[in-house]
């Protein structure tokens, strides 16, 4: 398909990708489903359109969601295709993406079912993933100090204090460690991890956000915890099946802390923020290949990507 439906052409700006135990957004009214073929393949799943009707403001607005390990759980970290996801999200308009992931806790303090709003990312992933739009003779470097996007950190957040006493417990801030898999971690792994300063670890953040950013899209990841990994004494060591009964048992709140995320991003006020206006053009200021030297097929690519940019 190459271009979208007219009810909600230039309407879609947020984007929610969902992870472990969460495939879908129940309580939002489907609209659409799109299946994109981009220059890097297919999503992980059709993009499904939801309508979302503002509390604060009343007004509809679209919100994309995409299930980061497919309709039915089949693709495995390692082989979730981030590239042909945050293309084919840039592509239908999308400048915000609010990402979740069910995460292990590395502190005492993060207890299973509680939120965090992540600000650092250490990468063990070894380099398998495709990473960059940017290879086969277009070099470009962006900054990725901080890997998340403040504004909408700040946004999330606030949602989450106010649902607070209401079940949600948020920590503000936490080190994320992404790691390969789909194997868990070793103890020593988890005790190094720890070390370092890591709060919560799991196997979803890159190359997705690094993508991201490349793409000129804002993007928070909200986690939730679900097990104590393996290195606490007194608590079992991470099973799917305990990562699945957190999910499940925390599943009402993670959409009402969702619900409230997705009001607030969708305010006027806000509109600078879900537009990504900080973050337009920037990869431009990156080229280190004269955009001349480029190869005609890499070049195609990219215009898909970022239209007007290399004519
Ligand atoms: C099923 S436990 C490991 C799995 O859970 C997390 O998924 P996501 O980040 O997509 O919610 C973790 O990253 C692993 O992929
Ligand atoms: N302990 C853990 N390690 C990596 N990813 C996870 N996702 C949920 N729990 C995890």
């Amino acid at each position: 398909m190459n271009s979208l439906p007219a009810p909600y052409k230039d309407d879609v700006r947020i984007a929610v990708i969902g992870g472990t135990g969460l495939k879908e957004l129940p309580g939002f009214t489907q609209v659409g489903s799109l299946d994109i073929l981009t220059p890097w393949g297919k999503p992980s799943s059709p993009i499904a359109i939801l309508r979302h009707k503002c509390s604060t403001t009343g007004k509809d607005v679209f919100i994309a969601f995409l299930s980061r390990h497919g309709l039915h759980h089949e693709i495995a970290p390692h082989e979730v295709p981030s590239r042909a996801n945050i293309a084919a999200l840039r592509w239908i308009g999308v400048r915000t993406i609010v990402a979740f992931s069910a995460v292990g806790s590395l502190k005492e303090e993060i207890k299973p079912r509680d939120f965090v709003v992540p600000d650092q990312v250490i990468d063990r992933t070894k380099g398998i993933r495709p990473f960059t739009f940017f290879e086969g003779g277009a070099v470009v470097h962006v900054g990725f100090a901080d890997p998340f996007d403040e504004g909408v950190a700040k946004v999330v957040r606030a949602c989450g204090h106010s649902l607070e006493g209401d079940g949600v417990v948020l920590h503000d801030r936490g080190l994320l460690v992404c790691m390969e898999g789909p194997q868990f971690s070793t103890r020593a792994e988890s005790n190094l991890y720890r070390s370092w300063g890591g709060s919560v670890i799991n196997m979803s953040c890159l190359p997705e956000s690094k993508l991201a950013r490349e793409a000129e899209i804002a993007y928070q990841m909200i986690c939730m915890s679900t097990d104590y990994d393996c290195w606490h004494a007194a608590e079992e060591d991470v099973t799917v099946e305990i990562v699945m009964e957190n999910m499940k048992a925390n599943a009402v709140n993670a959409r009402r802390f969702l619900s409230a995320v997705l009001d607030t991003l969708s305010i006027d006020a806000h509109a600078d923020l879900v537009n990504a206006r900080h973050l337009k053009g920037s990869m431009k200021f990156g080229i280190s290949t004269p955009v001349a030297q480029w190869k005609p097929e890499i070049k195609e690519n990219l215009n898909w990507l970022y239209p007007g940019y290399f004519e």
